[in-house]
């Protein structure tokens, strides 16, 4: 997966298809601790193995850092995760050969802790260089941290949200979420088959909210699938005209838009290059690094590289250029982005602004939308941060890292 760039859940899916859902799950925690743990956990290896492990034996490293997840971060038995692990280096004869020495390293990292851990981010060093110079050193490295811890789940509410809190037993955020720990298979809770809610990290649902979307209004959603915000527009009652350009990713946004008993106008095609409008509002939740969602998928941290962030970056320049036409006089832009660089988020819009003198922030004010002072920049754009809303119990803690600016046109 990790040579591949495939994300972790489609990889799950295929590779655990036909076991229970007990054993997919420990599976999914298996992976999804060693890759938010992968900094470390590579340096404690690199620590341990002075001759480090040759090529043609990648699986055995493979093996000991799922392994040292599980002996570290998880509550599997020490003895059950060496036994398994051990045997896994046995069954292949390429690899049958290490397995005195996976017994004897996970023996001793079983015997000393995490006091062997060495002191090292567990995301990649370039990521962490950005996040230090974008906000600097202290915060940029509570962000590295905070972003392997595991999320809570939020659902926003199609309608009364405080009354589908207490239903679900969850907590009612300042912004309108709804937050659970724990929550098991979403799909079996409560509201779910009624279309009752849908899963959005409560960061997420900011950009929708600075539109202020009504009855009356007519909102272009340009990067709408699968559909999270769009469903925000469509419930709060506006016209929504949603755009995609990815046909498989547009089919579950009418699953989701027909499971949640909503209305919208779907349209396959490339923003860049939509003819359409003008309307009173624009959303463009850009396709971006994804570097926000790092907690809800790890992978992401190891799968991206700087040129990524580059190319998305001037997909995103083209897609604010047309988006800027599509909007009639008087009306709103809201660009947004689950990333953390301010390449997709600050700096697109600065420079988007140069370049159209007859568009200018609206700004964010503190409270609007029970969105805190804190999230908000100093130029009036939301930028939500994994160190956001924290809480004494840390699984209720942490927002996705969002940006989003507002613009007006004149
Ligand atoms: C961040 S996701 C959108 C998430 C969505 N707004 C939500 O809240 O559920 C970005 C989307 O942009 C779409 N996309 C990428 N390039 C596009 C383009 N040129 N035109 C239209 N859609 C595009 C991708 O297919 C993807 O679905």
């Amino acid at each position: 997966m990790l040579q591949s760039g495939h994300p972790l859940e489609e990889t799950l899916e295929r590779l655990t298809r036909g076991l229970e859902e007990r054993d997919r799950g420990l599976a999914r925690m298996i992976a999804a601790t060693t890759l938010r743990r992968l900094g470390g956990l590579r340096g404690l290896l690199r620590a341990l193995l002075e001759r480090g492990i040759p090529d043609k034996a990648r699986r055995v490293e493979i093996l000991l850092l799922v392994g040292a997840a599980q002996i570290l971060f998880m509550d599997v038995p020490d003895h059950a995760a060496v036994g398994t692990t051990v045997s896994l280096v046995g069954e292949q004869a390429s690899t049958a050969g290490f397995k005195g020495l996976a017994n004897a390293v996970l023996r001793r990292i079983a015997r000393e802790g995490r006091a062997l851990l060495p002191d090292v981010a567990d995301q990649p060093e370039w990521l962490v260089e950005g996040w230090t110079a974008a906000y600097g050193p202290t915060l940029g490295e509570a962000v590295a941290r905070a972003l392997a811890r595991e999320a809570p789940l939020d659902l926003t509410a199609k309608g009364d949200a405080a009354a589908l809190a207490e239903k679900l037993g969850g907590r009612l955020l300042p912004t309108g979420s709804i937050r659970l720990v724990e929550a098991g298979n979403v799909t079996a809770l409560a509201g779910f088959n009624e279309g009752e809610w849908w899963v959005q990290d409560a960061a997420a649902a900011l950009p929708a909210l600075l539109l202020h979307p009504a009855a009356g209004m007519t909102i272009a959603d340009l990067c709408a699938a699968p559909g999270g915000k769009t469903a925000q527009l469509a419930a709060a009652g506006a016209r929504v005209v949603a755009v995609d350009r990815s046909a498989p990713r547009l089919r579950r946004l009418k699953a989701n838009m027909a499971r949640l008993n909503l209305a919208v106008d779907i349209v396959e095609a490339d923003a860049t290059r939509l003819k359409a409008g003008p309307f009173d509002a624009v959303l463009i939740d850009a396709p971006c690094s994804a570097t926000g969602t790092i907690r809800r998928h790890p992978e992401v941290a190891w799968t991206k590289a700087p040129a990524d962030i580059a190319s998305l970056a001037a997909l995103q320049t083209r897609l604010l250029a047309h988006a800027a036409d599509l909007v009639k006089p008087g009306g709103v832009l809201v660009y947004s982005t689950c990333s953390l660089e301010p390449e997709e988020g600050e700096r697109q819009v600065e420079a988007f602004l140069n370049a159209h003198p007859d568009f200018s922030r609206l700004p964010v004010t503190p409270g609007e939308c029970g969105i805190a002072a804190e999230w908000i920049n100093a130029a009036g754009e939301v930028r939500t941060l994994p160190t956001h809303l924290p809480d004494e119990d840390p699984r209720f803690a942490g927002l996705d890292g969002f940006f989003a600016a507002r613009l007006k046109k004149a």
